[in-house]
């Protein structure tokens, strides 16, 4: 056990990343309306080269313009390997308001790439007299990213947050899969005659964690794709959820309640975990460093993994 304690994440709600295109307008306002904790305006991926230049237009225009209330508000820029980045972060910087609260930096492949945005954006702080820092995120969606992700999550201390995006990482990996996130039809083992189907995203979701944990930033799963798959994308998330993830993107409106629900603690979760509190505080009484909560062992680390819990449950109420 290393002597530095583990540094907290962010003490914000990250539960849903709702992202949309920044060349639908149209959609912005119902975005700022929606329940997400964080609102993700994309410059990059499903935004056509012909139209980042109207996208970017309408993003400065909107962080300006719309009420965007309590939420993290996000663009997601181009990635290093494209020539819009640059722009997208010069004329963020330089024309949007403070409102603008974090940038997410797609496909990072090593902590160079962070040190570069990191460079620019601060520069252009200075130049602009801008007080508040901006924050970054980056997702994690390359081999090059998976196998530096901990030097990645140790860049910038701008960095809050790290996402899967399962859809590029697939494509980096040559995984033989078009579908985005959740289980796949041909990857499964066979027992006695009966499928079953692990989940190929599980490596690549706790390499992210336990980056994200050492470096007190918050994990988060990407996309899932078929959005008419309430039961996939609840699976997926529950299973991120117990991986130690803080929350998931929705690329459609019928996600976010989704993603709310999975990552916030229901009423027995929270009864649990203050039970269990109680139980170790009159184990304390007692002496006794463990002791017995419905016929099971808690001990002190019981205590830290109910505060998990109970972290999260407070952060909602706040
Ligand atoms: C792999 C990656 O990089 S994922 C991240 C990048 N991708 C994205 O940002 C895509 C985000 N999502 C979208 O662009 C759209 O939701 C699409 C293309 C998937 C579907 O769009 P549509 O065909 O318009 O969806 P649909 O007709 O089901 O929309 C239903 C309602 O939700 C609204 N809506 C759709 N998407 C969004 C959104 N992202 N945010 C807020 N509202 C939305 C629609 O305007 C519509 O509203 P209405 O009932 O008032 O008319
Ligand atoms: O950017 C997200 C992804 O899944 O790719
Ligand atoms: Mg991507």
């Amino acid at each position: 056990m290393s002597f530095r304690a583990q540094p907290l994440p962010p003490a914000r709600l990250n539960r849903c990343q709702l992202f949309g295109p920044g060349s639908r307008p149209a959609l912005f306002e119902k975005m700022a309306k929606s329940a997400a904790d964080v609102i993700n305006l994309d410059l990059e991926d499903s935004v056509a080269p012909d139209d980042k230049a109207q996208a970017r237009t309408n993003i400065i225009a909107a962080i300006n313009d719309v009420d965007w209330g309590a939420k993290t508000l996000s663009v997601r820029i181009n990635g290093l390997d494209t020539p819009f980045w640059y722009r997208d972060v010069v004329d963020l910087l330089e024309q949007a308001g403070d409102r603008l609260d974090q940038i997410m930096i797609p496909k990072a492949g090593n902590a160079s790439d962070i040190y570069a945005v990191d460079a620019l954006v601060t520069a252009i702080e200075r130049a602009k007299g801008r007080t508040r820092p901006i924050a970054f995120e980056v997702i994690i969606e390359s081999a090059a990213g998976i196998c530096h992700v901990e030097q990645i999550a140790a860049a910038s201390p701008r960095l809050q947050a790290i996402s899967l995006g399962a859809a590029d990482f697939a494509a980096s990996m040559g995984m033989a899969t078009t579908g985005i996130g959740g289980t796949q039809e041909n990857y499964y083992m066979i027992r006695e005659g009966q499928k079953y189907w692990p989940d190929p995203w599980h490596w690549a979701q706790t390499a992210i964690v336990a980056a994200c944990r050492t470096h007190g930033l918050l994990p988060v799963d990407g996309p899932f794709g078929d959005f008419s798959d309430a039961d996939g994308f609840r699976a997926q998330a529950m299973r991120s959820a117990t991986l130690g993830m803080v929350g998931k993107w929705a690329i459609h409106p019928s996600q976010i309640a989704l993603a709310n629900e999975v990552f916030s603690p229901n009423e027995a979760a929270v009864t649990e975990a203050r039970e269990i509190l109680a139980a170790m505080e009159q184990a304390k009484r007692d002496g006794a460093g463990a002791t017995v909560y419905k016929g099971r062992l808690v001990d002190i680390a019981s205590i830290k993994q109910a505060e998990v819990t109970l972290r999260q449950f407070e952060l909602i109420g706040a």
